[in-house]
């Protein structure tokens, strides 16, 4: 069975770098990569603030965020307080949260897309912790007024800029600095192509993670922002690729933003707000030589794949996932899980069709909306930069899968 490789980029669309001219990037969890030591830090504001503001019992501080518990892609059942892995059919694949609802498995889930709500995974464990208590301490609770409270908290350390001050003031502990990064960056300049970063982020975060990220490969008279020829901040993204917001010059030592009419990107400069309409006219970029990277589904793949760019999916956990999925007692369990199947599909005809979707809703999403992915940016330093990449011929919603057929056994 072939390996795959973790730092590999899978096709979903066939994807001609030699006719990309521009390269956008998102900043958050896209040139920038966090260690696990964020999640902590937006569990613990989030669940600071619930408490002091939101009253929420005093022994909800003792809560430790367990990074080994949340999952992309996960469903909030607002009725039942629970979590949920769907698949890209609705149908319950796997339920995460520790309270049980009983005879669930197997049936198409329809309630949770008319009550359930997609979680992300900063969400999901704060949730389930409190979920978790309210349940053990018999107390009645609605599980909705969780979700809502959850997520005003963890919103509100997002505004606020709780959480870009705690970043910056130990970005050791946050940030994961990798030279290869720059090399990239460069690499695509010396080919001439044109590079702009666009990003929900305030300025003044995004130029304090990229010092810091770049300080050891870059010289010091050098400043990243000449890496870029765009650096548009607060961008408002996923508005910015329907609305009709025009941009602002932003001043960043006055901390102003500019009242003149922008009708040009200018060197060095930095601009707020906007919208992909004055990004297309002032640019003059046109949709297909454009490739826009991104890890959100919402704010960096559906609008601009939805506007003509090629899209680049960053999901950071692919590189764990492959890893797992090379080992061979994994390939062990997929087999025996096959097999199964097989054996279930012959005892009742049935049930083999309903198992077939295994995808969830993420991977769905991915498919339809990233022309191809990979765990980083820097990762296209492995291939030709004028390379021609290939969805493969065995159609799957996810290529970095591999089957494991039950005859793993046989041989
Ligand atoms: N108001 C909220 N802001 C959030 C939330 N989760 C993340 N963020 C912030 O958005 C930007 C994303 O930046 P980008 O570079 O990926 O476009 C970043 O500053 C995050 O801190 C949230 O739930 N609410
Ligand atoms: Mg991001």
């Amino acid at each position: 069975m072939p390996k795959m490789n973790p730092e590999g980029i899978y096709v979903n669309k066939n994807l001609r770098l030699d006719s990309i001219q521009v390269y956008g990037f998102d900043y958050d969890y896209t040139l920038a990569h966090y260690s696990s030591n964020l999640q902590n830090l937006i569990y613990d504001l989030a669940k600071e603030h619930m408490v002091n503001e939101f009253r929420y019992p005093e022994i909800c501080m003792e809560f430790k965020y367990d990074p080994t518990f949340p999952i992309r892609g996960l469903f909030y059942d607002k009725l039942k307080g629970c979590l949920l892995k769907l698949d890209f059919l609705g149908q319950l694949s796997q339920m995460v949260a520790t309270m049980v609802v009983e005879s669930l498995a197997g049936r198409k889930y329809k309630r949770c897309m008319a009550q359930g709500v997609l979680v992300v995974i900063k969400q999901a464990c704060l949730i389930a912790d409190i979920v978790q208590y309210f349940v053990d301490a018999k107390l009645e609770f609605d599980a909705s007024y969780i979700y809502e409270d959850v997520n005003r908290a963890i919103q509100h350390v997002h505004r606020t800029g709780l959480v870009h001050r705690g970043i910056l003031s130990d970005p050791h502990k946050y940030l994961v600095k990798n030279g290869q990064l720059l090399h990239f960056l460069k690499m695509l300049r010396e080919k001439g192509k044109k590079l702009f970063l666009l990003t929900n982020s305030p300025y003044y975060f995004v130029d304090g993670g990229m010092s810091f990220l770049l300080e050891d490969s870059l010289g010091c008279r050098d400043s990243w922002r000449e890496l870029f020829d765009v650096v548009i901040a607060k961008a408002n993204k996923p508005d910015f690729y329907t609305s009709e917001h025009p941009f602002r010059c932003y001043d960043a030592e006055k901390d102003t933003l500019a009242f003149m009419k922008v009708d040009a990107f200018l060197p060095n400069k930095i601009y707020y707000h906007g919208c992909l309409k004055s990004f297309l006219q002032i640019t003059k970029w046109k949709g297909p030589e454009v490739i826009y990277f991104g890890d959100h589904l919402f704010s960096d793949l559906r609008g601009p794949s939805k506007a003509g760019w090629r899209t680049a999916a960053i999901i950071h956990e692919l590189e764990d996932e492959i890893l797992i999925q090379n080992e061979d007692a994994y390939r062990v369990e997929q087999a025996k899980f096959h097999i199964f199947q097989e054996l279930l599909g012959r005892l009742h005809a049935t049930v083999a069709k309903n198992q077939k979707s295994q995808e969830s809703g993420f991977a769905y999403h991915i498919h339809q909306y990233a022309d191809v992915y990979t765990s980083k940016p820097e990762n296209f330093l492995l291939y030709p930069s004028e390379a021609w990449l290939h969805a493969p011929f065995d159609i799957k919603i996810m290529p970095h899968h591999v089957k494991v057929s039950s005859s793993l056994f046989k041989n």
